[in-house]
Formats: C-alpha cells, sequence, structure tokens
C-alpha cells in the first residue's frame, strides 16, 4: 500500500465514460474504475485499475477543443458527454507488446474543472522534469544507405513525431559517406550542447559512432588509445540506436527487438545500459573497437564475399553464408587467450543477461572497485605468464562475442549467455570439422539446442586473446612483409579456384566491418614507435598492390583484443524478462 505522504493528487476524473479514481503518486500515476460506473452497472465486474510508472509517461498534454481529428469525434464526445473538451488532458506513456516491443499509449481524462486540470498537467509534468536521465538535446545521425535504405523515411515517420512530442530537441545530420558521422564526432561536433548520440542505420553505422566518441574522450582526457595496456576513459554521452540496417544486432542484444519506435521510446525515457567495448590492437597500433562480433574464418569470409553483394541488401548475408558453408574453408594458427578470473558466470550459463543483470553488476563493480589489481595484473600479462593458455589447431572459424550477438537471424546469438557489461569476451573456437557436423552447429544457432555441446567447439570466457595464422608465427613485423606476398598469393588463389590452393588467411569481421589496412588511418596523429613505422611502411606498399588488382582486404597476423569493462553506455535498460499474465495490458479494461 502507497504511504500516504507520497501521495501527490488523489480525484475523480472520467475515462472515456466511465468515472475512475486517479492518483499521482511519486512514481506511479494510477486510474481504476468506479465500480458502479459506466452504462450498466455490473456487481461482479472487478473494477480494473491501470498503472503506469512516471518514468515511462511519454509526455502530458491539454486538450483543445480545435484539436480537431477529422472526423470532428471531439465535437462528438463532447456533445455525447456533455463535457468541456478544454477540462480534458491526455496522458501518452510506454505501452509493453509482444516480443518486447514497446507502443506509445493514450489516456485522457476529462476533469469536472480547469483549475483541476491545470494541477494534473502540472503536477505530472513536474514529475516529469525532476527525472534527470531523459535527454533534452540529441544529435542525430542517419545513414541513408544503411538496409533497405529507408534509414530518413524511418525517422521521420517514426521516430521524430516520438521526440517531438516528447519535447526532445535534435539536431540531425544526413550522413554523405561511409565515415563522415565518425569524423564529426572526432573533431567538429559540439558535444557539450548535447545528452546523448543517436544513429538511425545498422551495426555499421553504431561503430561509426563509437569510434568517434570513445577516439574524442580519450583524446579530451590524454590518454593514449594505441596502448593495449591503457585504461580508456568512459564517455559521458549515451548512444541510442534507431535500427535500419541488415543486422542490427546490438540493437537486438540490448533491447530485445529491432524496432523503430521502441528503440526511440527508450531513448525518450533515458534507459542507460552500460556495454564493454574490446579494443584490437596489432602490437603497439590500435585498430578497431568491438562490441559484439570478432570473428575470424567462417564469419571473416561471409562478410568479404557479402560486401561485393551489397546491391542485395540483407539477402546478401544468406546467399555468402551458404556459399562459405560449402567452401568449408579452415585455417591453422595458435590461439592463446586470458581466462577471466574472479568473475560470475560462465559462456554454458542457462541464465541470460537480462534487465538489471547481476552478474554485469557485480563484475562491473569488482572491476572498479579494484582497478589496481586489474591492472597489475594486466601489466604482468605476457605470453610466458601462466595465466596465458594456448591452443593450436585448424579452425572453421574463430569467434569472441562481447555480448550474446542476438539478431532476429539467430535470436539466442553466438553466445546465448554471454554478458552486455561484465567486462569479458567469449572466445568461441570452431575447429576443423565435417560439413555436416558444422551445418548442426551453425543450425543449432537457430534452435534451442546448444551449439557449444559438440566434440568440435570449445568456449572460453575471457579479458584478452591474440590469434596468430600459421604463418605469421614468427610474429615479426618484418616477417610480415613475406607473409604479407604468401596473404597476397593465396587472396589471388582464392579468387581463382581452379588453381586449387586453398587461402592461408581469412579476414577478421569485426562487428560486421572488414578489418583491412585503412584501419590504420584512425592512429596517423602521433610520432610512430619503430615497429608500427615498419607496419605502416609495409601496408602502403600493400596498399599499392592491392588497388592496382582491386583487391580489398588484408588480413592482420597477429592481434591483440582487449575488453573494457562498461565503457559506452546505450540508451537501453537490456532485455527485460517477459511479463507475467496478470501483468498484461487489457484492452477491454475500460
Ligand atoms: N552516406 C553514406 N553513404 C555510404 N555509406 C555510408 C554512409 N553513411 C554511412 N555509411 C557506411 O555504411 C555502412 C553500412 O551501414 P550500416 O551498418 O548502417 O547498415 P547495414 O550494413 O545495412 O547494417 P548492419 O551493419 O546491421 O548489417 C557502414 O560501414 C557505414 O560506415
Ligand atoms: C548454412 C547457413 C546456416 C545458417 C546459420 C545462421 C547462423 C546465424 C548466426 C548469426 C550471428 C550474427 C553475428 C552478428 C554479427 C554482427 O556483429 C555483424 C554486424 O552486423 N553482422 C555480420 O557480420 C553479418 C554476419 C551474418 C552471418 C550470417
Ligand atoms: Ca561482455
Amino acid at each position: 500500500m502507497e504511504r500516504p505522504g507520497r501521495l501527490l493528487l488523489l480525484s475523480e476524473l472520467r475515462v472515456g465514460n466511465a468515472a475512475c479514481d486517479v492518483s499521482l503518486c511519486r512514481s506511479l500515476l494510477t486510474w481504476k474504475r468506479r465500480s458502479s460506473s459506466g452504462p450498466v452497472y455490473h456487481p461482479f465486474r472487478p473494477s480494473v485499475s491501470h498503472s503506469v510508472s512516471v518514468s515511462e509517461i511519454i509526455s502530458v498534454r491539454e486538450e483543445e477543443e480545435s484539436r480537431g481529428r477529422d472526423d470532428g469525434s471531439w465535437k462528438k464526445i463532447k456533445e455525447r458527454e456533455g463535457k468541456d473538451c478544454r477540462l480534458a488532458f491526455t496522458v501518452l506513456y510506454v505501452e509493453r507488446r509482444q516480443q518486447h516491443r514497446w507502443r506509445c499509449a493514450e489516456v485522457t481524462f476529462t476533469c469536472p474543472e480547469g483549475a483541476l486540470r491545470q494541477h494534473w498537467v502540472g503536477s505530472i509534468r513536474e514529475q516529469l522534469a525532476a527525472i534527470a536521465s531523459r535527454p533534452k538535446h540529441l544529435l542525430v545521425y542517419i545513414n541513408p544507405c544503411s538496409g533497405k535504405r529507408k534509414g530518413k523515411r524511418i525517422y521521420e515517420e517514426k521516430v521524430a513525431p516520438l521526440f517531438a512530442q516528447a519535447g526532445v530537441a535534435t539536431q540531425v545530420i544526413v550522413t554523405e559517406r561511409a565515415n563522415y558521422a565518425r569524423d564529426h564526432l572526432r573533431t567538429e561536433a559540439e558535444l557539450k550542447k548535447f545528452d546523448g548520440v543517436v544513429c538511425v542505420g545498422g551495426d555499421g553505422m553504431f561503430s561509426e559512432i563509437i569510434h568517434g566518441l570513445i577516439w574524442r574522450t580519450q583524446m579530451d582526457g590524454g590518454v593514449d588509445p594505441d596502448s593495449p595496456d591503457e585504461a580508456l576513459l568512459p564517455g559521458s554521452l549515451r548512444i541510442g540506436i534507431i535500427p535500419a540496417g541488415s543486422t542490427d544486432c546490438i540493437c537486438f542484444a540490448t533491447v530485445g527487438a529491432n524496432d523503430p519506435v521502441t528503440s526511440a521510446l527508450h531513448v525518450i525515457v533515458g534507459d542507460s545500459q552500460p556495454m564493454d567495448v574490446c579494443s584490437v590492437h596489432h602490437n603497439s597500433t590500435f585498430l578497431r573497437y568491438s562490441v559484439s562480433l570478432l570473428g575470424y574464418g567462417f564469419y571473416g569470409d561471409v562478410l568479404t564475399d557479402s560486401e561485393r553483394k551489397r546491391w542485395l541488401g540483407p539477402a546478401r548475408y544468406d546467399l555468402s553464408g551458404v556459399k562459405m558453408f560449402l567452401t568449408h574453408h579452415y585455417y591453422e594458427g595458435t590461439v592463446s587467450y586470458l581466462p577471466a578470473r574472479g568473475i560470475k558466470g560462465t559462456p554454458r550459463d542457462a541464465a541470460r543477461c537480462r534487465s538489471g543483470c547481476v552478474v554485469c553488476q557485480h563484475n562491473g563493480e569488482q572491476l572498479s572497485e579494484k582497478p589496481e589489481r586489474y591492472e597489475v595484473d594486466e601489466a604482468s600479462d605476457s605470453e610466458n605468464d601462466s595465466e596465458w593458455r594456448t591452443i593450436r589447431g585448424k579452425f572453421l572459424a574463430i569467434n569472441a562475442a562481447s555480448m550474446s550477438c542476438a539478431c532476429p537471424r539467430s535470436p539466442k546469438g553466438l553466445s546465448p549467455a554471454a554478458h552486455l557489461a561484465d567486462g569479458t569476451t567469449d572466445l568461441i573456437l570452431v575447429r576443423k570439422c565435417s560439413r555436416f557436423d558444422f551445418l548442426r552447429h551453425l543450425l543449432r544457432h537457430t534452435s534451442k539446442d546448444d551449439q557449444f555441446d559438440l566434440t568440435f567447439v570449445e568456449v572460453h570466457r575471457v579479458r584478452r586473446f591474440r590469434f596468430t595464422p600459421r604463418y605469421c608465427q614468427s610474429n615479426s613485423d618484418l616477417d610480415m612483409r613475406e607473409n604479407g606476398k604468401h596473404q597476397l598469393f593465396s587472396q589471388i588463389c582464392r579468387d581463382h579456384p581452379a588453381c586449387g590452393c586453398a587461402p592461408a588467411y581469412s579476414s577478421w569481421n569485426c562487428d560486421g566491418e572488414i578489418l583491412t589496412h585503412t584501419a590504420i588511418d584512425v592512429r596517423y596523429r602521433d610520432p610512430l614507435g619503430a615497429s608500427s613505422r615498419i607496419l605502416v611502411e609495409f601496408l602502403t606498399q600493400e596498399e599499392f598492390i592491392f588497388s592496382f588488382l582491386n583487391l580489398n582486404t588484408f588480413s592482420f597476423c597477429s592481434l591483440f583484443p582487449r575488453v573494457h569493462c562498461q565503457l559506452i553506455k546505450l540508451f537501453a535498460r537490456g532485455i527485460e524478462e517477459p511479463m507475467v499474465f496478470e501483468d498484461l495490458p487489457n484492452p477491454c479494461a475500460i
């Protein structure tokens, strides 16, 4: 029962034809039909109560007589009820639908007198204004080329009206080229003016935003993003994703749906979901950040192949997926990893990362409370350290999933028990096996069966890992020149299958972007270290050869990813547990 001291307002108002007891407490707006009201008194029908948390109210508006609906229904209501519409106000709020979708519902209350309406509207607005986490000014980037190229329309038709209703001001930028948003955030955007950044697009667009924001934060804070040992500074701006892409994996895994209206509502109510970010390095060179999948082998090859089929839209992944499955390439090399210690959770848990996840909370606190220990541990990390484990073999896929990677194609994701914000990534190794077995593994991503319960699959929860393809194992940049040539020719052979030469290298799929030599451009600002200079020199030669042969992929030999716990925050709350039956909204309630 609500303590009387917390009750702000209690009135008898009408909702449609029904008289209702309406109350506003500090956190709840409730309206309950009086059991004797309505056209027919029904002694056995229980009076129905609705409650909306103030935190999920989008806005409140005063109804105007002139706010005409086309059919003049306001006039009809007025005549029917004998009421003055100027005494009515409407509350817009979040309503939960199936499959984690949210919609904007509304309820109109009619007051017996104008002063009471003012009191109600004023009180609700005051409550909303007191919610500090709600964004008031957003910077919005729209990728007009994402997915089915509907980003602009989705924003204008579904999202902008909601932001306007909620009084959220926006500066909207339609990108003119790839990396436009990233570069704008890095150099030009006046970030102090905004409470958050929203991207309309797919995972690639989200990736641009985090690259821009994380870079800017490190520059402003004097942190060297190249160093794999330096702790990165968390940014202050939250990021919203309005899904309009082909996979929308980050949106799906943080909200539970890839639905623009749902995502817009999560932004409006000011949700906050921390997320891990994996920084990928080659020696002392930063390459890219990843929040979802860092994949070598199958997913690298699917992505490389699908990029040539962009014109097909989202279907390109299906076609390339089948093609690369039939091709059945495996890659030889060494995986080393640093198992995550002192944390809760394993990749084989039945429990899932859900809204308010205790595993993420626990591990996040653990890492923030003991940063020194974490740093000391990391400083002593080396391949000789007994903590590091090494596996050599032939692999069809090497995947690191920093979160589940759930998406419409695979609703439970690549690593169903992975966590959004626990400071770890799940390293999944799929060893060479028959096509039939690999198909069993892949198909289990779409069913309830456990994709890890197979002899040729292993999964480890790690903080850092390294993969070195066999032909790079000398691991020296100078040797990379020779290996680069090897890579170059195996690439040619891949494109000319008649010669029967299997490629020695795959590409890295980093959140749906191929890790190419162009990744290196983000680090030119600093004086280069000696080994990096050799690498860049090498890359420049390769760039020339690649562009001459029109080949655009390049695989870095040894990659060194490291997870940064809860580095960024999204306008999301994690996937909510399904509601119990009684909580479901009853459309016939009043
Ligand atoms: N104006 C633009 N013209 C061309 N490309 C752009 C433009 N703006 C952004 N891009 C690039 O388009 C690429 C794909 O965008 P995005 O990720 O939004 O869609 P998608 O690939 O269809 O979806 P997903 O990543 O979910 O599979 C990104 O790499 C992004 O950098
Ligand atoms: C023979 C076929 C059997 C079918 C098996 C289906 C298995 C589906 C697993 C889906 C895993 C999605 C991983 C998500 C990765 C994203 O970070 C990335 C960016 O959007 N998307 C891709 O790389 C796009 C990669 C899409 C791969 C299908
Ligand atoms: Ca994680």
